[in-house]
């Protein structure tokens, strides 16, 4: 009768495995004995043969591959979404406050509402994530809709029903304390506004509650509002920020830090700087639009990955320290030929409390007038963590006056997992 102890050695020796996992990232094979595989692929790992490296197999192929890009699967993972901490966050006013005191965020879904006021008549409209209401509340005082249903899951609906009442909305405007996926509705939507976006427009991923209920509450022909949205680009210089996490440990007290600046880019410039101020002189190109979204079109699934190309031409000789990334949203008007409006959150618009998004490059270079840095920015989704992203920017840079010189890179950033 073998000890419990000799059973265990014979059935678990430790490389042996048949495990799924999921891919966190494109990896491309570099060898015949290598397997390549794309974010979000499901591999079986049978043998963890050493630390870094694990045979296994996709799809019938077989072949060794890079273990820090791959993560158990997601059941492994008890909260993908993360969902209990995200509403816990919108409980408080704190986050209510700061959005509510961005004024051009709030005017413009104010100007959305009353340049459309007269075809809100009669309309049942959706305010997904309604917050404390303030949306909801613009369409039941300067819109005569049918009925506004505000949908909330987190614990600040309990003042958005009080808020309702406050503001004698009660009669067009009821609120339904509840995540939007599990809603049970009386009638299909007319309209569905949200307020979804996240920094670099769709961290949070909130978006995907904002598709998922336009294709089971949205009536045909209905509007989205916003109706669309773009991610725009520019290549720009933060010298601030450089000089202040970087060049800050060369002279410190007459001492040399320098040894920590490898440190200090980890730490500092591995992640994007959300909330970063871009001023409009340290833009050193015409910025660019690199993605765009049809609200009315765009699937769950073309979130996964999405990515845009850009090719900018120096305006201005300077030094090329990263690049900075913010969104628009438009609203297209119920009018037949009606005017769009737009909520525009870049460096040339009046602030607001996203302000601009910084991707630091692994170092300074110095850019001349007529240079040209072409390349591409994709945002991947975390296939495990359903909020998160990572956005990876490929660049190279053509010197207008040295056809030889061709820099070529590119970098990874997670927000932020
Ligand atoms: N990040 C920006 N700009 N706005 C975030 C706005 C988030 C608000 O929408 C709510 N919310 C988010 N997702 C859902 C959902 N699926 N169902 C119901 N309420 C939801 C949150 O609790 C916040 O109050």
């Amino acid at each position: 009768m073998l000890e419990m102890s000799e059973s265990e050695n014979i059935h678990t020796n430790s490389n042996i495995i048949t495990q799924e996992f999921i891919a966190l990232e494109d990896f491309n094979a570099t060898g015949a004995e290598q397997l390549s595989f794309t974010a979000g692929d499901t591999l079986l790992v049978h043998e963890q043969v050493c630390t870094d490296w694990w045979w296994a197999e996709r799809s019938g192929c077989f072949g060794y591959v890079p273990s820090a890009f791959l993560h158990r699967g997601v059941e492994d993972v008890e909260d993908a979404w993360q969902d209990e901490e995200y509403f816990s966050t919108y409980g408080t006013l704190k986050l209510h406050l700061e959005m509510l005191s961005d004024r051009p965020r709030t005017e413009t879904y104010r100007q959305v509402i009353v340049s459309n006021s007269a075809a809100l008549r009669g309309k049942v409209v959706m305010d997904l994530g309604c917050g404390t209401g303030i949306i909801s509340l613009f369409c039941g005082r300067l819109a005569q809709p049918a009925a506004v249903y505000a949908v909330e899951a987190s614990s600040v609906a309990e003042h958005t029903e009080k808020l309702v009442k406050l503001n004698r909305c009660e009669d067009v405007v009821t609120v339904f304390r509840s995540r939007a996926e599990d809603l049970m509705l009386p009638s299909k939507v007319d309209v569905l506004v949200s307020e979804w976006m996240g920094n670099c427009l769709l961290f949070e991923f909130m978006v995907e509650s904002v598709l998922r209920v336009r294709d089971r509450w949205l009536k045909d022909g209905g509007m989205m509002w916003p109706s669309s949205a773009s991610l725009s680009l520019v290549p720009c210089q933060a010298h601030a920020d450089y000089s202040q996490k970087m060049e800050f440990w060369e002279n410190l007290y007459g001492l040399d830090f320098s040894c920590l600046q490898p440190v200090a880019q980890e730490e500092f410039f591995s992640k994007p700087k959300f909330s970063h101020q871009l001023d409009p002189d340290d833009c050193l190109s015409t910025p660019c639009n690199v993605i765009s979204l049809d609200m009315h079109t765009l699937s769950v699934s073309d979130l996964e990955k999405l990515s845009g190309e850009f090719r900018f031409t120096i305006e201005r000789s300077g030094t090329l320290h990263g690049f900075t990334a913010w969104f628009s949203t438009f609203f297209h008007s119920l009018d037949e030929g009606g005017s769009s409006l737009e909520l525009n959150t870049g460096p040339h618009a009046e602030s607001t409390h996203w302000k601009q998004t910084l991707f630091m490059l692994d170092g300074p270079i110095g850019v001349e007038e007529g240079d040209c840095v072409g390349g591409a920015i994709t945002l991947q989704r975390n296939p495990i963590w359903r909020r998160h992203m990572s956005i990876t920017i490929e660049w190279r840079i053509k010197r207008r006056n040295d056809p030889t010189f061709c820099e070529e890179k590119t970098k990874r950033f997670p927000m932020w997992r």
